[in-house]
């Protein structure tokens, strides 16, 4: 696929959910570099710049979007050669694809052991971390219950109830507001992440934050399931994470719409839960506080203050 179109399709959200988005951009930008033809490093890099920005331009929220354009563009330092940066970058990306696709497996594994034989789980969305947590719990030949909501305006539950379903999953099917009414038949809640900030935050689908505070007033354990590359370092600058709000027609009938002069539609997309409505967030390093987060950016991300200059530089040339 093109890039452009591989950028179509993460913007249309025909490519979602945080970990499939950060994959398919380093694919999108290990096919991209294959097909430079020419000598010029220069004009390599300043291609490769640009369709990192195409990639960055697409959706705002999910940090493993630029986690994950960085460490692939981060191999092209030190080469002299157009191939030598070609197939750094190839080798970079296909060691992304593989982390990543081990991070979920470990995260299932690690997430698996907080469910119990009889549980009955709550998930939000569709995230493939957190139902990583519920798959493998199931094949481990636990007897669950899921309650999986219907997630407006875009239904991801739909992708969540089929997946479940598949697998031979026990599950109710709600509409969003109906989470208060069940969640003290609940054991456990657990939900992805696009985004978590250094001070343990967690950006994740609109209504995660509402189920997180229901889930803290009836003591229901809340846990989030997040591969490392969706910490955010930035937010060690006090960067905050852009929160997309996306077409109004997603809610409203534009023809209904149209009839409301005074009404205004308002569609955002990501919500934040703090802290401390979060018991822990399983990683593929294991199950941590919330708290821990800024050790798993300086770390384990391994960014030190010293790598925002580096970053700077980079984000300088994407403008140019
Ligand atoms: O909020 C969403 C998807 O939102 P959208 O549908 O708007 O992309 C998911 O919970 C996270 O991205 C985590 O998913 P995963 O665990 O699969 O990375």
């Amino acid at each position: 696929m093109l890039l452009n179109e591989t950028a179509d399709q993460i913007r249309s959200m025909k490519i979602r959910g945080a970990g499939r988005i950060a994959r398919t951009a380093a694919a999108a930008l290990r096919d991209y570099a294959e097909t430079f033809e020419g000598s010029d490093l220069g004009s390599f890099r300043h291609g490769m710049d640009e369709a990192a920005c195409t990639l960055l331009a697409t959706r705002p929220t999910a940090v493993s979007l630029p986690n994950a354009v960085r460490f692939v563009m981060k191999a092209m330092d030190g080469t002299g050669t157009v191939p030598e940066a070609q197939s750094a970058i190839t080798k970079a990306a296909d060691s992304f694809l593989l982390s990543s696709k081990h991070a979920v497996e470990w995260i299932g594994e690690i997430g698996a052991r907080h469910i119990s034989d009889g549980d009955v789980v709550l998930t939000h969305c569709n995230s493939e971390a957190a139902l990583a947590c519920i798959l493998t719990a199931h094949r481990q030949g636990k007897n669950l219950e899921v309650f999986a909501t219907e997630v407006r305006p875009r239904n991801q539950g739909l992708l969540t109830i089929r997946t479940l379903n598949d697998a031979g999953v026990k599950t109710n099917y709600i509409v969003d507001s109906a989470v208060r009414s069940f969640i003290n038949d609940v054991d456990l809640v657990i939900t992805g992440a696009d985004a978590v900030t250094v001070n343990g935050a967690v950006v994740n689908k609109i209504g995660t934050s509402q189920i997180a505070l229901a889930a803290h007033e009836a003591r229901t354990t809340m846990l989030v399931a997040a591969e490392t590359y969706k910490f955010a370092p930035r937010s060690i600058l006090g960067e905050r994470i852009e929160i997309e709000e996306r077409q109004t027609d997603e809610v409203l009938d534009p023809a209904v719409a149209a009839t409301l002069p005074h009404v205004r539609v308002r569609n955002p997309a990501f919500d934040v839960t703090p802290a401390r409505y979060v018991d822990e967030i399983v990683t593929e390093m294991g199950a941590i506080p919330p708290t821990m987060a800024y050790i798993i950016i300086r770390d384990h991300l391994g960014w030190g203050i010293e790598e925002f200059h580096k970053d700077f530089e980079f984000n300088e040339r994407m403008q140019e």
